[in-house]
C-alpha cells in the first residue's frame, strides 16, 4: 500500500533565494559560534592583557583588543551566548503569551475576544523601554525575569496579528465542515487553525527576534546588560563608544555582528511571508454558492415511532437586530431508516437552518426555541454539547453543495479522510491510511492513491465531492444529510454522484435527507419529499404522486418553473414575487401574496395542515384546485 503523502514543505522556496540562504547561514554561524566558543578561541573573554590595550586587528587578535586588552573575537563569541539566549527567552515568551492568546481569542470570538482586545489595547499603550527600566529597578539584574517582561510587553503586537489570522480562518467553510464532522474545538484549533496562522506567526517571530536583540543590546548599552566582566554585544558597544576617539575600530565588530543579525532576521521573516503567501495564491478561492433557482415544497404529519430522525414542531430563532427572528417554524418531518427523503424549497426557505438544527449547529446566536429533534430514540435538543458532537460525523454526517470549500487547503485529500478515520475509529497509522484509501475507493475513485495525494485546489468538483463523501462515510453514519450535493457539478458528474449515493445507501442501509431545489434529483432519489416555504413545511407526500398531483400552489408553481417542463415558444412559468423576509411574513398563509388561488380567508389566519390524500399532506385550503 502506498503511504499517504506528507504535507508539502513550504520553505523550499526560501532556501532557493541566495539572500535567504545567506541570512539563515549567518544566523546558524552565530549560534554555532556561541555554542562552540571554547573550541573556536583560545582566549578567555574576561582575561585582560594590559600590554595589548586597544590594539586593533593583529595576527594574535584578529579583531583586536578592548580597553582592558581583552580579545574582541572571544568576547563576541561568548557574548553571543548571552545576547542570543536573552533574545530567545523574550521571543519564547512572546510566542506563549502572544500566539496562545491571539489564536484563542480569534477562534473563540465573543467575550474572550472582547477581553483580549481591551487588554491588548491597554498593553500597546505601555512604553516598552521605560517599563523595562522599572522592571530592572524591581528585579535587579535577574536577566531571565527582564527578558520575560520584555516578551510580555512585545506580545500584544504578535497577538493581534495572530488573532486576525485566526478570525479569518474561523469563518472558513472547512472549519464549519470540521465541526459538522464532529471534531472537537481543540483538535480543530491545532490541526486546522494553527497551520493557517503559522505563516504570519513565523514572520512576526523573525521580526521580533531582531527587535528583542536590539532592545537587549540597548539595555546593555545603558549599563543594564550582563554583569561585568561577562561579555554581551550591547555592553561591548557601550565599551567601544567610551573609547571611540582612541580606537574607532572597536565599535565595528559588535556593531556589524548585531546589525547583520537584525537584518538576517528581517530577511528570513520576509521570505517566510512570501513562501506562506505562495500556496494561497495558487489555491483558487472556493467557488461562491450559486444562486439557486426556485425549487420545491413540505408538510407535517406525525412521525412513526420507528423513524430514525424526527422533528416535531421545531422552531429555530436567529438573532436579528436587537431581537430574534423565527426562521423555521413548527416544522415536523421524519426520515425512516434506509429512506431517502427530499427537502425542497426556494433559497431562504429554511432548509439549511433545518439541517444545521439537526446537527446541533444552529448559526451563532440562534437556538431551537421550541419542539424536539429525536434521532434513533435520543432527544437531541436535550443532549449536552459533547454528546451531540460525538454523534456528528459518526452517526449523522453531512455533505455540502460546495465540497471544495469544506476541505482545508493545507492538507491533502488523503490526510483529511485519514483525520476522520483516526477520529472515529483510531488505529495505527498504517490502518488509518489503508481505511482512508478504501473509503476513497468506495466513494468511486478507482485510483485512491492519486486522489489521496492531491491538495483541494488540484481536485475537480466531482472528485472533491467524492472526497467529501469518503469523509462523510468515515464514521459509518446512519443518516447522511446531503445539502444540494450536486448543484455545483455538471450534468454527467451529477448523475455519477447520485448513482454513487444510491449505491451507498442500498449497500449500507443509510438514510439520506436530501436538500435540493432540483425536482429531477428528488424524483430520482427520494421516496418522499417535504416542500418548505418561508420556514414552514407546506406540503409532503410520496413520489411520484407529489410531482404528478401537487396539492399546494407553491409546489405546483415550482414544478411549473422547471425548464424541462417548458414548451418551445412559451414563456417559462415563474412564481411572481419572492420569499418573504422572516421578519415580515404575512399573518395568514405565507404564500398568499404570490398565490393565484388566494382568497380573503387565506390572508386572515395561519392555515392548518390537512391530509389531502393518503400520506399526502398540505397546508392549503384550495388543495383540490392546486
Ligand atoms: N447565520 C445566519 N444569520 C442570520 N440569518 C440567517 C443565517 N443563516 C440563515 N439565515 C436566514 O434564515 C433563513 C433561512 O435560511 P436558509 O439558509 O436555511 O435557507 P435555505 O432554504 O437553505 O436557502 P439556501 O438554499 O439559499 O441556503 C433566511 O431568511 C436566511 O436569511
Amino acid at each position: 500500500m502506498r503511504r499517504l503523502p506528507k504535507r508539502r514543505a513550504v520553505p523550499r522556496t526560501a532556501v532557493r533565494r541566495p539572500l535567504t540562504a545567506l541570512a539563515a547561514g549567518y544566523l546558524v554561524l552565530l549560534a554555532l559560534g556561541a555554542v562552540l566558543a571554547p573550541v573556536l578561541t583560545p582566549y578567555d573573554p574576561a582575561a585582560t592583557d594590559l600590554d595589548a590595550v586597544l590594539s586593533g586587528p593583529t595576527a594574535a587578535h584578529p579583531l583586536g583588543t578592548d580597553g582592558l586588552g581583552r580579545d574582541v573575537a572571544a568576547r563576541l563569541l561568548y557574548g553571543g551566548r548571552i545576547s542570543l539566549a536573552d533574545a530567545a527567552v523574550a521571543v519564547l515568551t512572546v510566542l506563549v503569551a502572544g500566539a496562545g492568546t491571539g489564536v484563542a481569542a480569534g477562534f473563540l470570538g465573543g467575550l474572550p475576544d472582547r477581553v483580549f482586545t481591551w487588554v491588548t489595547d491597554v498593553m500597546l499603550a505601555i512604553p516598552v523601554l521605560v517599563t523595562l527600566l522599572v522592571v530592572l529597578a524591581v528585579v535587579g539584574d535577574h536577566r531571565i525575569a527582564v527578558m520575560v517582561a520584555l516578551g510580555i510587553l512585545m506580545s500584544p503586537g504578535l497577538a493581534r496579528v495572530v488573532r486576525g489570522a485566526a478570525l479569518t480562518v474561523r469563518n472558513e467553510p472547512y472549519i464549519a465542515a470540521a465541526r459538522v464532522s464532529g471534531l472537537p474545538d481543540r483538535h480543530i484549533l491545532v490541526r486546522h487553525v494553527l497551520p493557517r496562522v503559522a505563516g504570519p506567526l513565523i514572520v512576526q517571530i523573525s521580526l521580533l527576534s531582531g527587535g528583542a536583540l536590539l532592545i537587549d543590546a540597548g539595555l546593555g548599552y545603558l549599563g543594564f546588560g550582563a554583569r561585568p566582566p561577562a561579555p554581551a554585544w550591547g555592553s561591548m558597544i557601550a565599551e567601544a563608544s567610551a573609547v571611540i576617539g582612541r580606537q574607532p575600530w572597536l565599535l565595528v565588530p559588535p556593531g556589524t555582528v548585531l546589525a547583520l543579525a537584525i537584518l538576517a532576521f528581517g530577511v528570513l521573516g520576509d521570505t517566510v511571508r512570501d513562501a506562506a503567501a505562495a500556496p494561497a495564491e495558487r489555491v483558487p478561492s472556493p467557488p461562491r454558492r450559486r444562486h439557486r433557482t426556485p425549487a420545491a415544497a413540505a408538510s407535517a404529519p406525525d412521525a412513526p415511532s420507528t423513524a430514525l430522525l424526527s422533528l416535531r414542531d421545531v422552531s429555530v430563532g436567529l438573532p436579528a437586530g436587537r431581537g430574534t427572528t423565527t426562521v423555521v417554524e413548527d416544522l415536523t418531518l421524519h426520515v425512516d431508516r434506509g429512506e431517502t427523503v427530499g427537502l425542497v424549497g426556494e433559497s431562504g426557505c429554511g432548509k439549511s437552518v433545518t439541517a444545521r438544527a439537526v446537527l446541533g449547529l444552529v448559526p451563532a446566536g440562534g437556538r431551537i426555541t421550541s419542539g424536539t429533534v429525536r434521532f434513533d430514540g435520543l432527544d437531541l435538543t436535550a443532549l449536552d454539547p459533547a454528546a451531540l458532537r460525538a454523534l456528528r460525523g459518526r452517526r449523522i454526517a453531512m455533505i455540502s453543495q460546495d465540497p471544495l470549500a469544506g476541505l482545508d487547503p493545507l492538507w491533502t485529500a488523503g490526510d483529511q479522510v485519514g483525520e476522520l478515520v483516526r477520529r472515529h475509529h483510531g488505529g495505527t497509522r498504517a490502518a488509518v491510511r489503508g481505511r482512508a484509501l478504501d473509503l476513497l475507493r468506495t466513494a468511486g475513485l478507482p485510483e485512491p492513491e492519486r486522489a489521496a495525494a492531491r491538495y483541494p485546489h488540484e481536485l475537480s468538483g466531482g472528485t472533491a465531492q467524492r472526497v467529501g463523501i469518503a469523509m462523510a462515510l468515515a464514521g459509518e453514519p446512519d443518516l447522511l444529510i446531503a445539502d444540494e450535493p450536486t448543484t455545483a457539478l455538471d450534468v454527467t458528474v451529477q448523475a455519477a454522484i447520485l448513482g454513487l449515493l444510491r449505491r451507498l445507501q442500498a449497500e449500507r442501509g443509510m438514510a439520506i435527507l436530501l436538500i435540493s431545489h432540483d425536482w429531477d434529483v428528488v424524483a430520482a432519489m427520494c421516496r418522499r419529499a417535504y416542500v418548505m416555504y418561508a420556514g414552514q413545511a407546506v406540503e409532503t407526500g410520496p413520489l411520484p404522486d407529489l410531482l404528478e398531483r401537487p396539492r399546494h400552489p407553491y409546489t405546483a408553481g415550482l414544478l411549473g418553473a422547471m425548464p424541462r417542463r417548458a414548451r418551445r415558444g412559451e414563456h417559462l412559468a415563474a412564481i411572481p414575487g419572492a420569499v418573504p423576509d422572516p421578519a415580515h411574513r404575512p399573518p395568514g398563509c405565507r404564500f398568499a401574496p404570490r398565490c393565484r388561488l388566494a382568497t380573503a380567508g387565506c390572508r386572515e389566519a395561519p392555515i392548518p395542515v390537512v391530509e389531502a390524500a393518503p400520506g399526502h399532506h398540505t397546508r392549503c385550503v384550495h388543495h383540490e384546485s392546486a
